[in-house]
């Protein structure tokens, strides 16, 4: 499929001639028991929490005390057609701050080469990938047979024959994304979107578990490690595929910093790999792209493999972040029981750093959706006039029992983190509105 036309030199409204590829948003975009390396600390001490967690055996860190992956590193390579580059760090952004994120880095120790274009970062057998089994298949995008084997996994701990894996994933903290969060952090964003009239449309978050896992994969209500591997799965797999190593490096659609490539197993028993698309320097973060296929972003269609494209609302229901820019973002104005009329824009910056917005040629907004978005900017900003008021009533404070009408802090923080780009979003669909000529055409 052709890319869509955009045109960078142009600073207010312009048109993206081509949208009409879109192949649904379902994508995720979802050993033996190994010797401890030397340099270990407990799960606790290093800061990470762990829900209804078997207990495992203590993650391996480096010198500043961040899980490093050695004993991920070592169990990959250890298979003939494992293999892990050797320049790769797993570490965090900031070493030694918890609360810098960990993700996957060239190393900068002295002497570390780069990866050069075209290397293997890591190539994962298919014995080491938690899959649906003989059910895979690289055009299927969702698997419950997956998230079983995943579950059956994450309850075995040191038993299961993907152990060094199985522990990271143990220690994974929940609760980041939406569909996760408490009652009061769902009700108070369910109102901030006007209950499904803004996105991230609720279907792609209220209630998502009960709805996919539960009702469509019969899974078990009473069963927190089945619900453990429902969000493990939708914010670490790539389809129906968890991917160890791979599934560590973050996601961005900056051209200047996204710098790989993935490669599913063509079928069954086939490996997968994870490529550099340019020279990875010592220093440099590993990229990945979660929504490589969207519009907006500047990815070559050919390397579109998972045809995963959400838009930016749908990366935060699935991944509890907001993506930075370029982001693409898509409205529906219409009321319940009228057809649906979409808006849908790419919001960047010029080389000036200026904001710029993209139009896609058959959804510009039009008069009715100028109403709608500027409806809700004034309700929008008039639940910001009430935010301390709204804090003190909704946010549990440090030494505050549970209360079902309270959220944690972390949740509040989420959600205005999302206001500010929905916020910003919405201003400039306003602001770079296309002229009245061009309106016409619609
Ligand atoms: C596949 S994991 C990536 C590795 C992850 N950072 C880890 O510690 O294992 C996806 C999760 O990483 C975080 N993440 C990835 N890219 C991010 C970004 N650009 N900004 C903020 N969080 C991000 C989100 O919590 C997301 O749900």
């Amino acid at each position: 499929m052709p890319e869509p036309q955009k045109d960078h030199r142009i600073p207010q409204s312009t048109f993206i001639t081509e949208k009409d590829f879109r192949f649904g948003d379902t994508a995720s975009q979802h050993g033996k028991a190994m010797k401890v390396p030397s340099h270990i600390l407990p799960i606790a001490t290093i800061g990470i929490l762990a829900h209804h967690a078997t207990a495992t055996l203590p993650l391996p860190t480096d010198e500043h005390g961040d899980y490093n992956g050695a004993d991920l590193i070592e169990w990959i390579n250890s298979h003939p057609q494992g293999y892990v580059h050797p320049s790769v760090r797993i570490g965090r952004e900031r070493p030694g701050d918890p609360t810098s994120m960990l993700g996957l880095y060239v190393s900068s120790a002295p002497g570390t080469k780069s990866i050069e274009e075209d290397e293997i970062i890591a190539r994962i057998p298919w014995s080491h990938l938690i899959s649906p089994g003989e059910e895979y298949s690289r055009s299927k995008f969702f698997s419950c047979q997956e998230i079983r084997n995943l579950a059956k996994e994450l309850k075995l701990g040191d038993n299961s024959r993907y152990a060094p894996y199985v522990r990271y994933l143990l220690a994974q903290p929940r609760g980041a994304m939406p569909g996760e969060w408490s009652n009061a952090g769902k009700k108070f964003f369910a109102k901030l979107l006007d209950y499904g009239d803004l996105p991230p449309y609720e279907e792609t978050w209220l209630d998502v578990y009960e709805t996919e896992w539960i009702k469509g994969c019969h899974g078990d209500p009473e069963d927190p490690m089945e619900r453990m591997a429902f969000y493990l799965a939708s914010s670490r797999d790539e389809d129906t595929l968890m991917i160890p190593i791979y599934d560590m490096a973050n996601h961005s659609n900056d051209p200047d910093k996204l710098n790989t490539l993935s490669f599913k197993p063509d079928k069954v028993g086939k490996s997968f790999r994870f490529e550099a698309s340019r020279t990875i320097l010592p220093g440099e973060q590993i990229y990945n792209s979660y929504n490589r296929c969207n519009p907006c972003s500047e990815a070559d269609f050919d390397n579109c493999e998972t045809f995963s494209s959400q838009p930016t609302p749908d990366m935060f229901a699935h991944f509890g972040f907001v993506e930075s820019l370029p982001q693409y973002w898509r409205f529906d104005s219409s009321e319940e029981g009228e057809e649906e009329d979409e808006i849908e824009m790419c919001l960047s910056r010029n080389s000036s750093g200026e904001l710029e917005v993209l139009w896609f040629k058959n959804s510009m907004p039009d008069e009715v959706d100028f109403e709608y978005l500027s409806r809700h900017l004034k309700r929008l900003k008039g639940m910001n006039a009430r935010k301390a008021d709204l804090e003190s009533k909704l946010v549990l404070g440090n030494d505050e029992d549970i209360d079902e009408k309270k959220m944690p802090r972390s949740e509040w923080e989420s959600i205005w983190r999302y206001y500010d780009e929905l916020v910003r979003a919405i201003e400039a669909a306003i602001k770079y509105a296309p002229p009245d000529d061009e309106e016409d055409e619609l």
